[in-house]
């Protein structure tokens, strides 16, 4: 499990306290990279349970917070299923900050049907849709983490996968359009379904203002794999449907996605390369394969032609 920075029983209770609540049970989580997750059972001061869960944030400093708060609060208020932060609480705790947010219902779907695609595409065109928070964004946004990957990792690739690649990024950079809110990372694991329906679009924590068409190509290279991990043109079609239902995307548009599907595996690749070890005494999953994403980077770049 996922959990980096162990909090002891009498810690959790002391965060719980400071949202009004009783601990009555708290689980690690064992999904997720990032951060570290507890699932907490609490009560209220009213005796009523609540299912929630505890983020503690392994890079993000407080004062960056409350523009993820804000832009999950303008989703929520659109309809979109998003876990909104309790009152937009940040408890410090062990010198990092925390939020509680509601325990959505669902599972992970490993193989999406065509169903669950199409309500994939069709979220990630509301969330494309939604409002930006007014603020700046207060860390680097989805393009500008993939350029400070390039930046400070490339030198973990062969020389002729640097070059190659340095030339894509040029390619893509040149292009332009007018940022909307991304999510980042809308990968199969950081999204819920419940009897078939989409229950939890979850980890915004990567998200901020960028190119509609490199955070659908995030989606597209993770759920509209063949079990081979080449795109899959039926699924893609069925995601894209559903995008293109809710947001519609012109010829120009469309013709640009594999090189952003391109790019959009390189970062990924990337930040699997530039993952630290995990520490001693970290729980769970704790890291990716960087293997994976080298294969769906070269997939994705021998179908560029
Ligand atoms: N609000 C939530 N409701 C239900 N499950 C959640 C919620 N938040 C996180 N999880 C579970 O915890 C896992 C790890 O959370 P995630 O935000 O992806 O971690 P990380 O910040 O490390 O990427 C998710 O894959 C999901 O299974
Ligand atoms: N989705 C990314 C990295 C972050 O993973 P998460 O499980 O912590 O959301 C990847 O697969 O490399």
């Amino acid at each position: 499990m996922s959990v980096f920075t162990p909090l002891t029983h009498d810690q959790l209770t002391e965060v719980l306290a400071a949202h009004g609540l009783r601990l009555a049970q708290a689980t690690p989580i064992s999904e997720g990279i990032e951060n570290s997750n507890y699932r907490i059972d609490a009560v209220d001061s009213a005796g009523r349970p609540l299912a929630l869960v505890l983020t503690l944030f392994e890079q993000l400093e407080a004062e960056q917070l409350p523009w993820f708060c804000e832009a999950l609060s303008q989703l929520a208020a659109t309809g979109l299923p998003v876990p909104e932060p309790r009152a937009g609480r940040i408890v410090q705790c062990r010198g990092r900050p925390t939020v509680l947010v509601p325990r959505l219902p669902g599972t992970h779907l490993q193989w999406p049907d065509d169903a669950a695609l199409e309500q994939i595409g069709a979220a990630l065109a509301r969330i494309h849709l939604s409002p930006l928070p007014a603020s700046p964004c207060p860390a680097p946004p989805p393009q500008a983490q993939l350029q400070l990957l390039f930046l400070h990792h490339a030198d973990a690739l062969s020389a002729d996968d640097q070059a190659q690649a340095a030339s894509l990024m040029q390619r893509w950079q040149a292009l332009d359009s007018p940022p909307v809110l991304c999510h980042g990372d809308l990968f199969r694991d950081n999204v819920l379904f419940d009897h078939g329906q989409l229950s939890g679009l979850l980890d915004f924590y990567n998200a901020g203002p960028g190119c509609p068409l490199y955070d659908l190509a995030i989606t597209q290279n993770d759920w509209c794999r063949a079990a081979d991990n080449q795109l899959a043109a039926e699924r893609d079609a069925i995601l894209l449907a559903g995008y293109t239902a809710v947001r519609p995307l012109s010829a120009e548009q469309l013709a640009l996605l594999p090189l952003a599907r391109t790019v959009a595996a390189l970062r990924f690749w990337l930040s699997r390369l530039a993952q630290p070890h995990s520490a001693e005494g970290t729980l769970g999953q704790g890291h990716k394969d960087p293997q994976e994403f080298e294969q769906i980077y070269r997939q994705r770049l021998a179908a560029l032609g």
